[in-house]
């Protein structure tokens, strides 16, 4: 059976009611970074392509993105492609070095170096292999689990085209934000027209919810949140629902993930946004009591967690879960795993997730 779309029928949308706050028979979970290195079939093929050339090759990325769905009882699946298409669909080359991350080998570095990006218009157009990924993964995943589309968030984005790598203080982007605060505000304006358009493009392609990451949250504290991030959060927000409406396609719910952003629950809890993702350090209930009844919370196990025996991981959900509560809630790490984590843990943080939150 089919949808109206043409798209496998859904059989499992426990991640889309308890986004939309309905009555769930299990807490959805699934787990930031599933595809990845600690994965001995993802580094198989890792061995053999670099990294982009996997994202922008749709069969191998729908391959990826399902092969943590073949080994646990995930009730999403995350497209496999990385939040740095968009500085490289806006003309910037990203390089992603084994062992470094991800490289620009010239970054923004004044702010005459803007006149040099393509038009936010025409990022669509170069990111084709992101739609045909999703729309070969959502066909494949048989409706087992709903798909998840994702970008950066243009806070974020911004950091990695002026560090131009990862970065402990981000003193450079940050001295933009204080130096040039126009040119700041011109740069986040382009990554955000960008941005909308690359994700009403995902929901067209078949992504069922959307999650916007704000990985750099915690470089901002919540004066430098308010001016330059929680507008451009707001306005994604806004104009992705408006533009999926238009196109005559269900609403979505949609996810922010403010990494490291704890002070700035209260603002976020006011966009339109259904769904919040908190990280490890901030406690369920100061969650819950900031961000008021009316939205889905996502998280938050420390991810180091799972470096622990099996015993302590059954144990910590448990807790977890006795926290969080059932209702309005979606399981997962408070970031992403690392690569040298063991798969079993994986597994047993899933199971434990629907065994001692069966309703
Ligand atoms: C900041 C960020 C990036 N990319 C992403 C973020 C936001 C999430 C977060 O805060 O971690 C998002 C991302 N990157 C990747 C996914 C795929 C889906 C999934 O989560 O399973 C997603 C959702 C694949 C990836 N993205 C990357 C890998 C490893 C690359 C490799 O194999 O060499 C994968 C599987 C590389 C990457 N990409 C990025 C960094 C900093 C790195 C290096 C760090 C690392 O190696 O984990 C940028």
């Amino acid at each position: 059976m089919a949808d109206q779309n043409g798209f496998p029928a859904l059989k499992n949308d426990r991640l889309l009611r308890a986004a939309r706050g309905e009555v769930v028979d299990q807490v959805p979970v699934w787990v930031m970074r599933q595809a990845g290195r600690y994965l001995p079939e993802f580094r198989e093929e890792r061995a053999k392509c670099d990294f982009f050339t996997m994202c922008q090759t749709p069969a191998l990325a729908c391959k990826i993105t399902l092969q943590p769905l073949d080994r646990f009882a995930l009730d999403a699946a995350i497209i496999f492609s990385d939040i740095l298409v968009i500085p490289q669909a806006l003309g910037m080359q990203v390089e992603m070095r084994p062992g470094e991350g991800p490289v620009f080998p010239s970054p923004l570095s004044v702010p005459d170096d803007l006149a040099k990006l393509a038009s936010p218009g025409d990022v669509c157009s170069k990111l084709q292999y992101v739609f045909d990924a999703l729309t070969l993964t959502r066909k494949e995943l048989q409706g087992k689990a709903v798909l998840i589309g994702f970008s950066g968030a243009p806070w974020t984005i911004m950091a990695y085209m002026i560090e131009g790598k990862g970065s402990k203080t981000m003193s450079n982007a940050k001295r933009w934000l204080y130096r040039y605060p126009e040119a700041s505000h011109k740069l986040l304006k382009i990554i955000t027209d960008a941005t909308v358009s690359y994700l009403v493009a995902q929901v067209k392609a078949g992504a069922q919810v959307l999650q916007v990451f704000e990985s750099h949250a915690e470089h901002l504290g919540p004066y430098l949140f308010q001016e330059f991030a929680l507008p451009y959060l707001k306005q994604i927000c806004d104009e992705v629902k408006e533009g999926v409406i238009k196109l005559g396609l269900p609403d979505i719910p949609m996810i922010v993930f403010p990494k490291g952003g704890h002070y700035a629950l209260k603002d976020l809890a006011a966009l339109k946004y259904e769904v919040i993702g908190i990280d490890w350090t901030v406690d369920p209930f100061l969650a819950r009591q900031l961000v008021g009844p009316n939205k889905t919370l996502q998280g938050n196990l420390d991810p180091c967690a799972l470096y622990a025996d099996e015993e302590y991981i059954d144990k910590a959900v448990k807790e977890m879960l006795s926290k969080f509560g059932v209702d309005r809630y979606i399981a997962n790490l408070g970031h992403g795993m690392y690569p040298d984590m063991e798969p079993q843990h994986v597994s047993t943080f899933i199971n434990a997730v629907h065994k001692y939150s069966k309703t």
